[in-house]
């Protein structure tokens, strides 16, 4: 799938640069153009893949906006038109899909992004989709706060929220800067083999994913989730056969973008390895496996060649919003933002802004 990606803050910015630089690593040549908008100035300079845009330089002076996402919103809204100029030629005739970066959690990307997506999509005929990081759960109450009002209007915006939890794919015990080199690696890895997997490939066979059905999964709006597992393949068929159904269970279960997200409106799946190490048989065993334990009648399957002596198995969940983590989150960011206000003594102008899909967790 030709994909263009705009990063907005931060976050936003070095997960676009980990994406496009893996795309270009792999020679994937998914990624059509990249861009990263900031109002902050040092946070642009360390970018290397991708173009840079600084917005709101004559209200914060390139110095960010503080994790006011209010600001956020009205440094992004005040230079829409520059955002747009900078995308005339980046997003080609030949993108697909937009998709909009963002850390919910801070200012700049958490107010910008869904500003962004909104003009996007009065722009262009492609889906816009958000990629939106979610604070984890140790990360402060402003974090919560900023990424539930966030979370709220982006879900009403994009054409679907592809939501990272930022406590799902590190590891144990690592500190907080090097936790999120993890994740923004991972984020690249497995984002970057979904865009690829929607690429024609020549010469393989039928079952090759196209990127209609990963636009067809995303369909279903709401949140996104996706998951990834990875086993070492053998030389054995039915050895593999079993390995495809394990490594697709893993992915649902334990490897997921946001963790226990299992039901979903739409799903897909793809197995991805050499091409004859990739079990036909284990992929539709996988796939009908997924129908079951997502509950959903929409699950595409396919596969995806890659040189690599493991097989990986990449799910896409569509539609995936009925997550306790959902839940559990809207319920903290709802706390933080009550303390807040009680301490601001104001109400949240962003509250009018009630997206349908979510409006039952608020
Ligand atoms: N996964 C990941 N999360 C990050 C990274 N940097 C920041 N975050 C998270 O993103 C949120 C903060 O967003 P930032 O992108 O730093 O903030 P910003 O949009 O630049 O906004 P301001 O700094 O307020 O102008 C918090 O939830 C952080 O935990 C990163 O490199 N990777």
């Amino acid at each position: 799938m030709k994909v263009a990606l705009i990063g907005v803050g931060q976050a936003g910015g070095k997960i676009t640069e980990r994406l496009a630089r893996f795309d270009a690593e792999m020679g994937f040549g998914a990624v059509q153009g990249a861009l990263a908008v900031n109002s902050a100035k040092p946070d642009l300079r360390s970018l290397e893949y991708v173009d840079t845009q600084l917005i709101g330089a004559d209200r914060v002076n390139g110095h960010g906006v503080g994790g006011d996402n209010e600001l956020g919103t009205e440094v992004m809204q005040s230079d829409i038109q520059q955002v747009l100029n900078g995308l005339d030629g980046r997003v080609t005739s030949q993108a697909e899909a937009i998709f909009v970066v963002a850390g919910l959690g801070g200012g700049t990307g958490s107010g910008g992004a869904p500003v962004l997506v909104h003009h996007l999509q009065q722009v262009y005929d492609v889906p816009v989709y958000a990629l939106g990081v979610l604070p984890g759960r140790n990360e402060g109450a402003l974090y919560q706060a900023n990424a539930g009002r966030s979370l709220k209007t982006v879900v009403r915006e994009a054409d679907s929220t592809l939501l990272v939890d930022n406590d799902a794919w590190h590891e144990q015990g690592e500190s907080v800067e090097g936790a999120f080199e993890t994740i923004n690696e991972r984020i690249a890895q497995r984002v970057g083999l979904l865009f690829a997997s929607g690429e024609a490939v020549e010469g393989v066979g039928e079952s090759v994913v196209d990127s209609s059905e990963v636009i067809n999964t995303l369909r279903a709006g709401g949140i996104a989730a996706l998951g990834y597992a990875t086993e070492v393949a053998s030389e054995d068929s039915g050895e593999n056969i079993r390995t495809a159904m394990s490594v697709s269970r893993q992915a649902l279960l334990t490897g997921t973008s946001l963790p226990d997200a299992t039901t979903a409106d739409s799903a897909l799946l793809v197995v991805a390895g050499q091409p004859d190490r990739i079990p036909r048989k284990g992929v539709e065993r996988a796939r009908r496996w997924l129908e079951d334990e997502t509950g959903s009648m929409q699950v595409r399957g396919g596969d995806f060649p890659l040189d690599s002596d493991r097989l990986g198995a990449l799910v896409l969940l569509g539609g995936a919003e009925r997550s306790d983590r959902i839940q559990e989150f809207m319920e903290r960011a709802r706390e933080a933002k009550r303390a807040q206000e009680r301490e601001e003594e104001k109400t949240d102008p962003a509250e009018q802004f009630a997206d349908d899909r979510l409006e039952n967790l608020f």
